[in-house]
């Protein structure tokens, strides 16, 4: 028995993703929750001939706290998304606050759940969310995931592109680390299930590397202001979810890159941390799961001494965009605590 709750559940990446997880037979319990739509959503999905028991929930009548009640599984692409010109950081000014509240309802509510943050931006939404946690005293680091699928995704089909072979893509892994934002997303080509080709020139590598971290521009200047990538985004979310689900239930040798707390592995991720030469609360790595979440997060391992210099290049806007996440709730809390400020 598997309850999963889309928060977003009637926006573009959140229609499709609820669709991908009713059509996965293990989900038992679909929860959508959303500002608008949701009914209209949860009666169009409950037509579908697969065991999961679809119910859509507004705020009205502590919708959130309905759709949120036995979730095992959170997923939240609740919030703006991009228009041509903007940053992921520039939406962090109104999903930060929708971040956190449904961060709320979540630690009060169905705090053992697996989160699974989708929200841009994410370097930042996750931090959030592990504060909001924190200061409910239900923070399980290993409960924990920024949703990057999207760019390991991305490098899968870029490098299938390459080889000449879309249907390839599916086999093709290559690891991607560090973060959900232009120079943070780090692919590691070396390290592809499949080479690339040796006669690839340094141009062209170079080229793919760019394309996978700035993917997510190459949508949002196609959409024309329509919006950013969702479809591509509910396929990534839903293959990452089946992850977690299936690792719930017991299924072994299961992993995927994800941006998850440090504090997830261990051993808090000393090798990763020596790795990087520094320490971060976050990162996204390949983390291996068990059905009570991250078991391990794989360190890089040997890389190319072009893979070290993106790495390196990562690190300042990483840690910039972590540390803006933490202290936004950090300040939000202090200023409850303090009171209404004395005239
Ligand atoms: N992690 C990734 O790889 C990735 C990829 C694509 C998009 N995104 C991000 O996902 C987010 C959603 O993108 P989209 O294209 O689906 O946007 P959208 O505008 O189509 O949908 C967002 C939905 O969130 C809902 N919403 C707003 N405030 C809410 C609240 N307080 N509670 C519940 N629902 C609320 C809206 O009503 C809307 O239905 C954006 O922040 C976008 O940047 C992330
Ligand atoms: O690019 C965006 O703003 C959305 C998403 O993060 C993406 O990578 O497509």
């Amino acid at each position: 028995m598997v309850k999963a709750v889309v928060l977003g559940a009637a926006g573009g990446i959140g229609q499709p993703l609820a669709l991908l997880l009713k059509a996965n037979p293990l989900v038992t319990e679909l929860g959508l929750f959303d500002i608008v739509n949701t009914p209209g959503v949860a009666a169009d999905l409950a037509h579908i001939s697969t065991p999961a028991k679809v119910e859509g929930y507004l705020p009205a009548d502590d919708g959130l706290k309905k759709a949120l009640a036995g979730a095992d599984i959170v997923v939240i692409p609740a919030g703006v998304p991009r228009k041509p010109g903007m940053t992921r950081d520039d939406l962090f000014k109104i999903n930060a606050g929708i971040v956190k509240d449904l961060a709320t309802g979540i630690a009060t509510t169905a705090p053992k759940a697996f989160v699974l943050v989708i929200s841009n931006p994410v370097n930042s939404t996750v931090p959030i969310v592990a504060e909001v946690f924190k200061k409910h005293g239900v923070y399980d680091p290993k409960r924990l995931f920024g949703v990057t699928t999207l760019d390991v995704v991305r490098a899968s089909t870029f490098v299938a592109e390459i080889l000449g072979n879309l249907s390839l893509s599916k086999d093709i892994i290559v690891p991607v680390v560090g973060g959900h934002s232009g120079v943070t997303i780090v692919p590691l080509l070396s390290k592809s299930t499949h080479p690339l080709p040796a006669s690839l020139s340094t141009t062209d590598y170079e080229a793919l590397i760019k394309r996978i971290q700035f993917g997510g521009d190459e949508v949002v200047a196609a959409k024309n202001g329509a919006g950013s990538a969702t479809l591509s985004m509910a396929y990534a979310g839903a293959e990452f979810a089946s992850k977690v689900i299936r690792a719930v239930n017991g299924e072994k040798g299961i992993s995927a890159p994800s941006f998850v707390p440090l504090a997830a592995d261990p051993a808090g991720g000393a090798v990763l941390t020596e790795e990087l030469g520094q320490e971060l609360e976050f990162f996204s790595s390949t983390v291996e799961l068990g059905a009570e979440g991250v078991v391990k997060i794989n360190p890089l391992g040997s890389l190319t001494d072009a893979e070290k210099a993106l790495v390196k290049a990562a690190i300042p806007e990483l840690a910039t965009n972590i540390q803006k996440g933490s202290n936004y709730v950090i300040d939000i809390y202090k200023k409850e605590e303090d009171g209404p400020a004395r005239l």
